[in-house]
């Protein structure tokens, strides 16, 4: 069965450095989605990648989105490019992100997160280079292999490359809803390569995600910040409001304590129950990848549901409070605590959020506070649960063996693509996700790595997978 994989696979390994400085120029454009003095570092790794395409023979073109939600500032263009388009051949509507979450190397990383660097044991340490411009770069790597092995593309290939996926994914539902009858028209079937293994060795399929609902609660009481020696024990003050909120919403053992969100979420099926024992997931790994043993649960089966199928409530910081080293004597007089809940079936985006309204409200009260208190959704992505009896998750599952050697663990993820539902209700087509890397690449923390051997196998699953896709009968 696809014959002509021997051949591209030794042309990705023959690529392989090429490839990793691909990966270099693109980690070296900080493409910071969250952060508005980096917009025109999104917007450049948007144009970078478009050129890349137009390189490879894609027809590619950059979509404006207009402003971003509440702001002036102009969102990050989508890429959307072709390449191929024969009628007899099926057509793979990939997407990914080049956008990243911040990093700066104070916050404790080995290296410069901006400059990829390749340690000997084939980590490669940078901002994004698993999340996501590595998976991103991925596909072009599969493209520009085929073309130097000289092996026909198996499918035509659509691509949508967003870049404000670390920032809710503003104005993309409206765009793939748009062109769901346009430019993703001959669509056959969706894949995403933004999630991670479950461990170190073994790849996975995976179908389903959680959602994610941002809060803000903003508090704000003095018109400065003040003197804690001159005003402190004078005047109300908003980081002790808000602390005590934010200390309110979940125990040290993540039980979420706003009434009516656990209450929403869907009971677990006798034959669900039996699924987690089979998969491959040790509690040694999770402490490699957490990098400590602090865990909520001891076993495998409580851990898996809690990353899975419960809600988790994290909090994340404080805008506007001290946070440097040393000793300042201030009191901030507005402080805005962001914390989010991850969300999974059944739970609704408005209902969680008229939950978490009317907590946050009773419990401020309760305070008797003469500060000011505003709590509001920032951005909500809702779950995501589809069935991996596909013919596309029957290629991947095909390919994972071929490249890796062994059968894929199908999973669900903790983390949240928002538009991967978007995808599926707006093309009617199954959605696959493929990751690329492992457990232990800590996408959003410090020392963001994605392993070479991740990178070069990844390559080549994903071309394996397209080559499967073409051969896999209709299900
Ligand atoms: C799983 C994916 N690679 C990812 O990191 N997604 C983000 C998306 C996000 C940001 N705000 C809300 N969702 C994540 O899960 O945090
Ligand atoms: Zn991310
Ligand atoms: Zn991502």
């Amino acid at each position: 069965m696809a014959p002509q994989l021997d051949g591209y696979f030794a042309q990705v390994d023959a690529l392989s450095d090429s490839f990793i400085q691909r990966l270099r120029e693109a980690v070296a454009i900080p493409s910071i989605s969250a952060d508005a003095t980096r917009r025109p570092d999104v917007v450049r790794m948007g144009h970078w990648l478009a050129d890349e395409l137009k390189k490879l023979g894609a027809s590619a073109e950059l979509r404006e989105l207009g402003k971003q939600h509440g702001t002036d500032l102009d969102l990050p263009p989508v890429v959307l490019a072709r390449y191929g388009n024969d009628k007899n051949k099926r057509t793979i509507l990939v997407y990914g992100h080049y956008d990243v979450q911040p990093a700066e190397k104070e916050d404790g990383w080995e290296t410069e997160p901006f400059e990829l660097t390749v340690k000997e044991d084939g980590r490669m340490l940078g901002r994004g280079s698993t999340d996501d411009k590595g998976p991103v770069l991925g596909w072009l790597n599969a493209i520009e292999a085929h073309q130097k092995a000289g092996i026909e593309f198996p499918v035509n290939l659509l691509m949508c490359f967003e870049g404000m996926e670390e920032y809710g994914s503003d104005g993309l539902d409206d765009l793939i809803n748009a062109e769901a009858k346009k430019y993703f028209a001959d669509t056959d079937a969706v894949c995403i390569s933004d999630n991670y293994w479950l461990g170190t060795e073994r790849p996975c399929l995976t179908y389903g995600l959680r959602g994610c609902n941002y809060y803000n609660i903003e508090i704000s009481g003095p018109g400065a910040d003040l003197h804690s020696g001159v005003f402190g024990g004078t005047a109300q003050e908003p980081m002790t409001d808000l602390v005590r909120i934010l200390g309110s919403l979940v125990d040290t053992d993540g039980k979420i304590q706003i009434p009516g969100i656990v209450e929403q979420v869907a009971p677990v099926t006798e034959e669900e129950s039996g699924l987690y024992e089979n998969i491959s997931f040790t509690m040694e790994t999770l402490h490699e990848s957490l990098g400590s043993k602090t865990t909520i649960f001891e076993d495998k089966k409580n851990t898996l549901m809690a990353r899975w199928r419960m809600p988790s409530l994290s909090v994340h910081g404080i805008e506007g409070a001290f946070s440097g080293a040393g000793a300042k004597t201030v009191i901030p007089a507005k402080v805005i605590g962001k914390f989010s809940i991850r969300t999974v079936p059944n739970m609704e985006i408005d209902k969680t959020n008229e939950c978490v309204y009317k907590y946050v409200e009773d419990v401020f009260k309760k305070l008797k506070s003469k500060n000011t208190m505003k709590v509001y959704a920032q951005h909500c992505g809702k779950w995501w649960v589809a069935s991996p009896k596909h013919w596309n998750f029957a290629a991947a599952a095909k390919a994972t063996e071929r490249v890796w050697g062994m059968q894929p663990d199908f999973t669900r993820e903790g983390g949240s693509i928002p538009v991967t539902l978007t995808f599926e209700q707006a093309t009617g087509k199954n959605v696959l996700l493929l990751p690329m890397g492992s457990s232990t690449d800590g996408a959003h923390s410090i020392n963001e790595k994605l392993d070479k051997r991740n990178y070069i196998e990844g390559i080549k699953l994903l071309g394996a997978y397209l080559h499967y896709v073409a051969e896999e009968p209709q299900n």
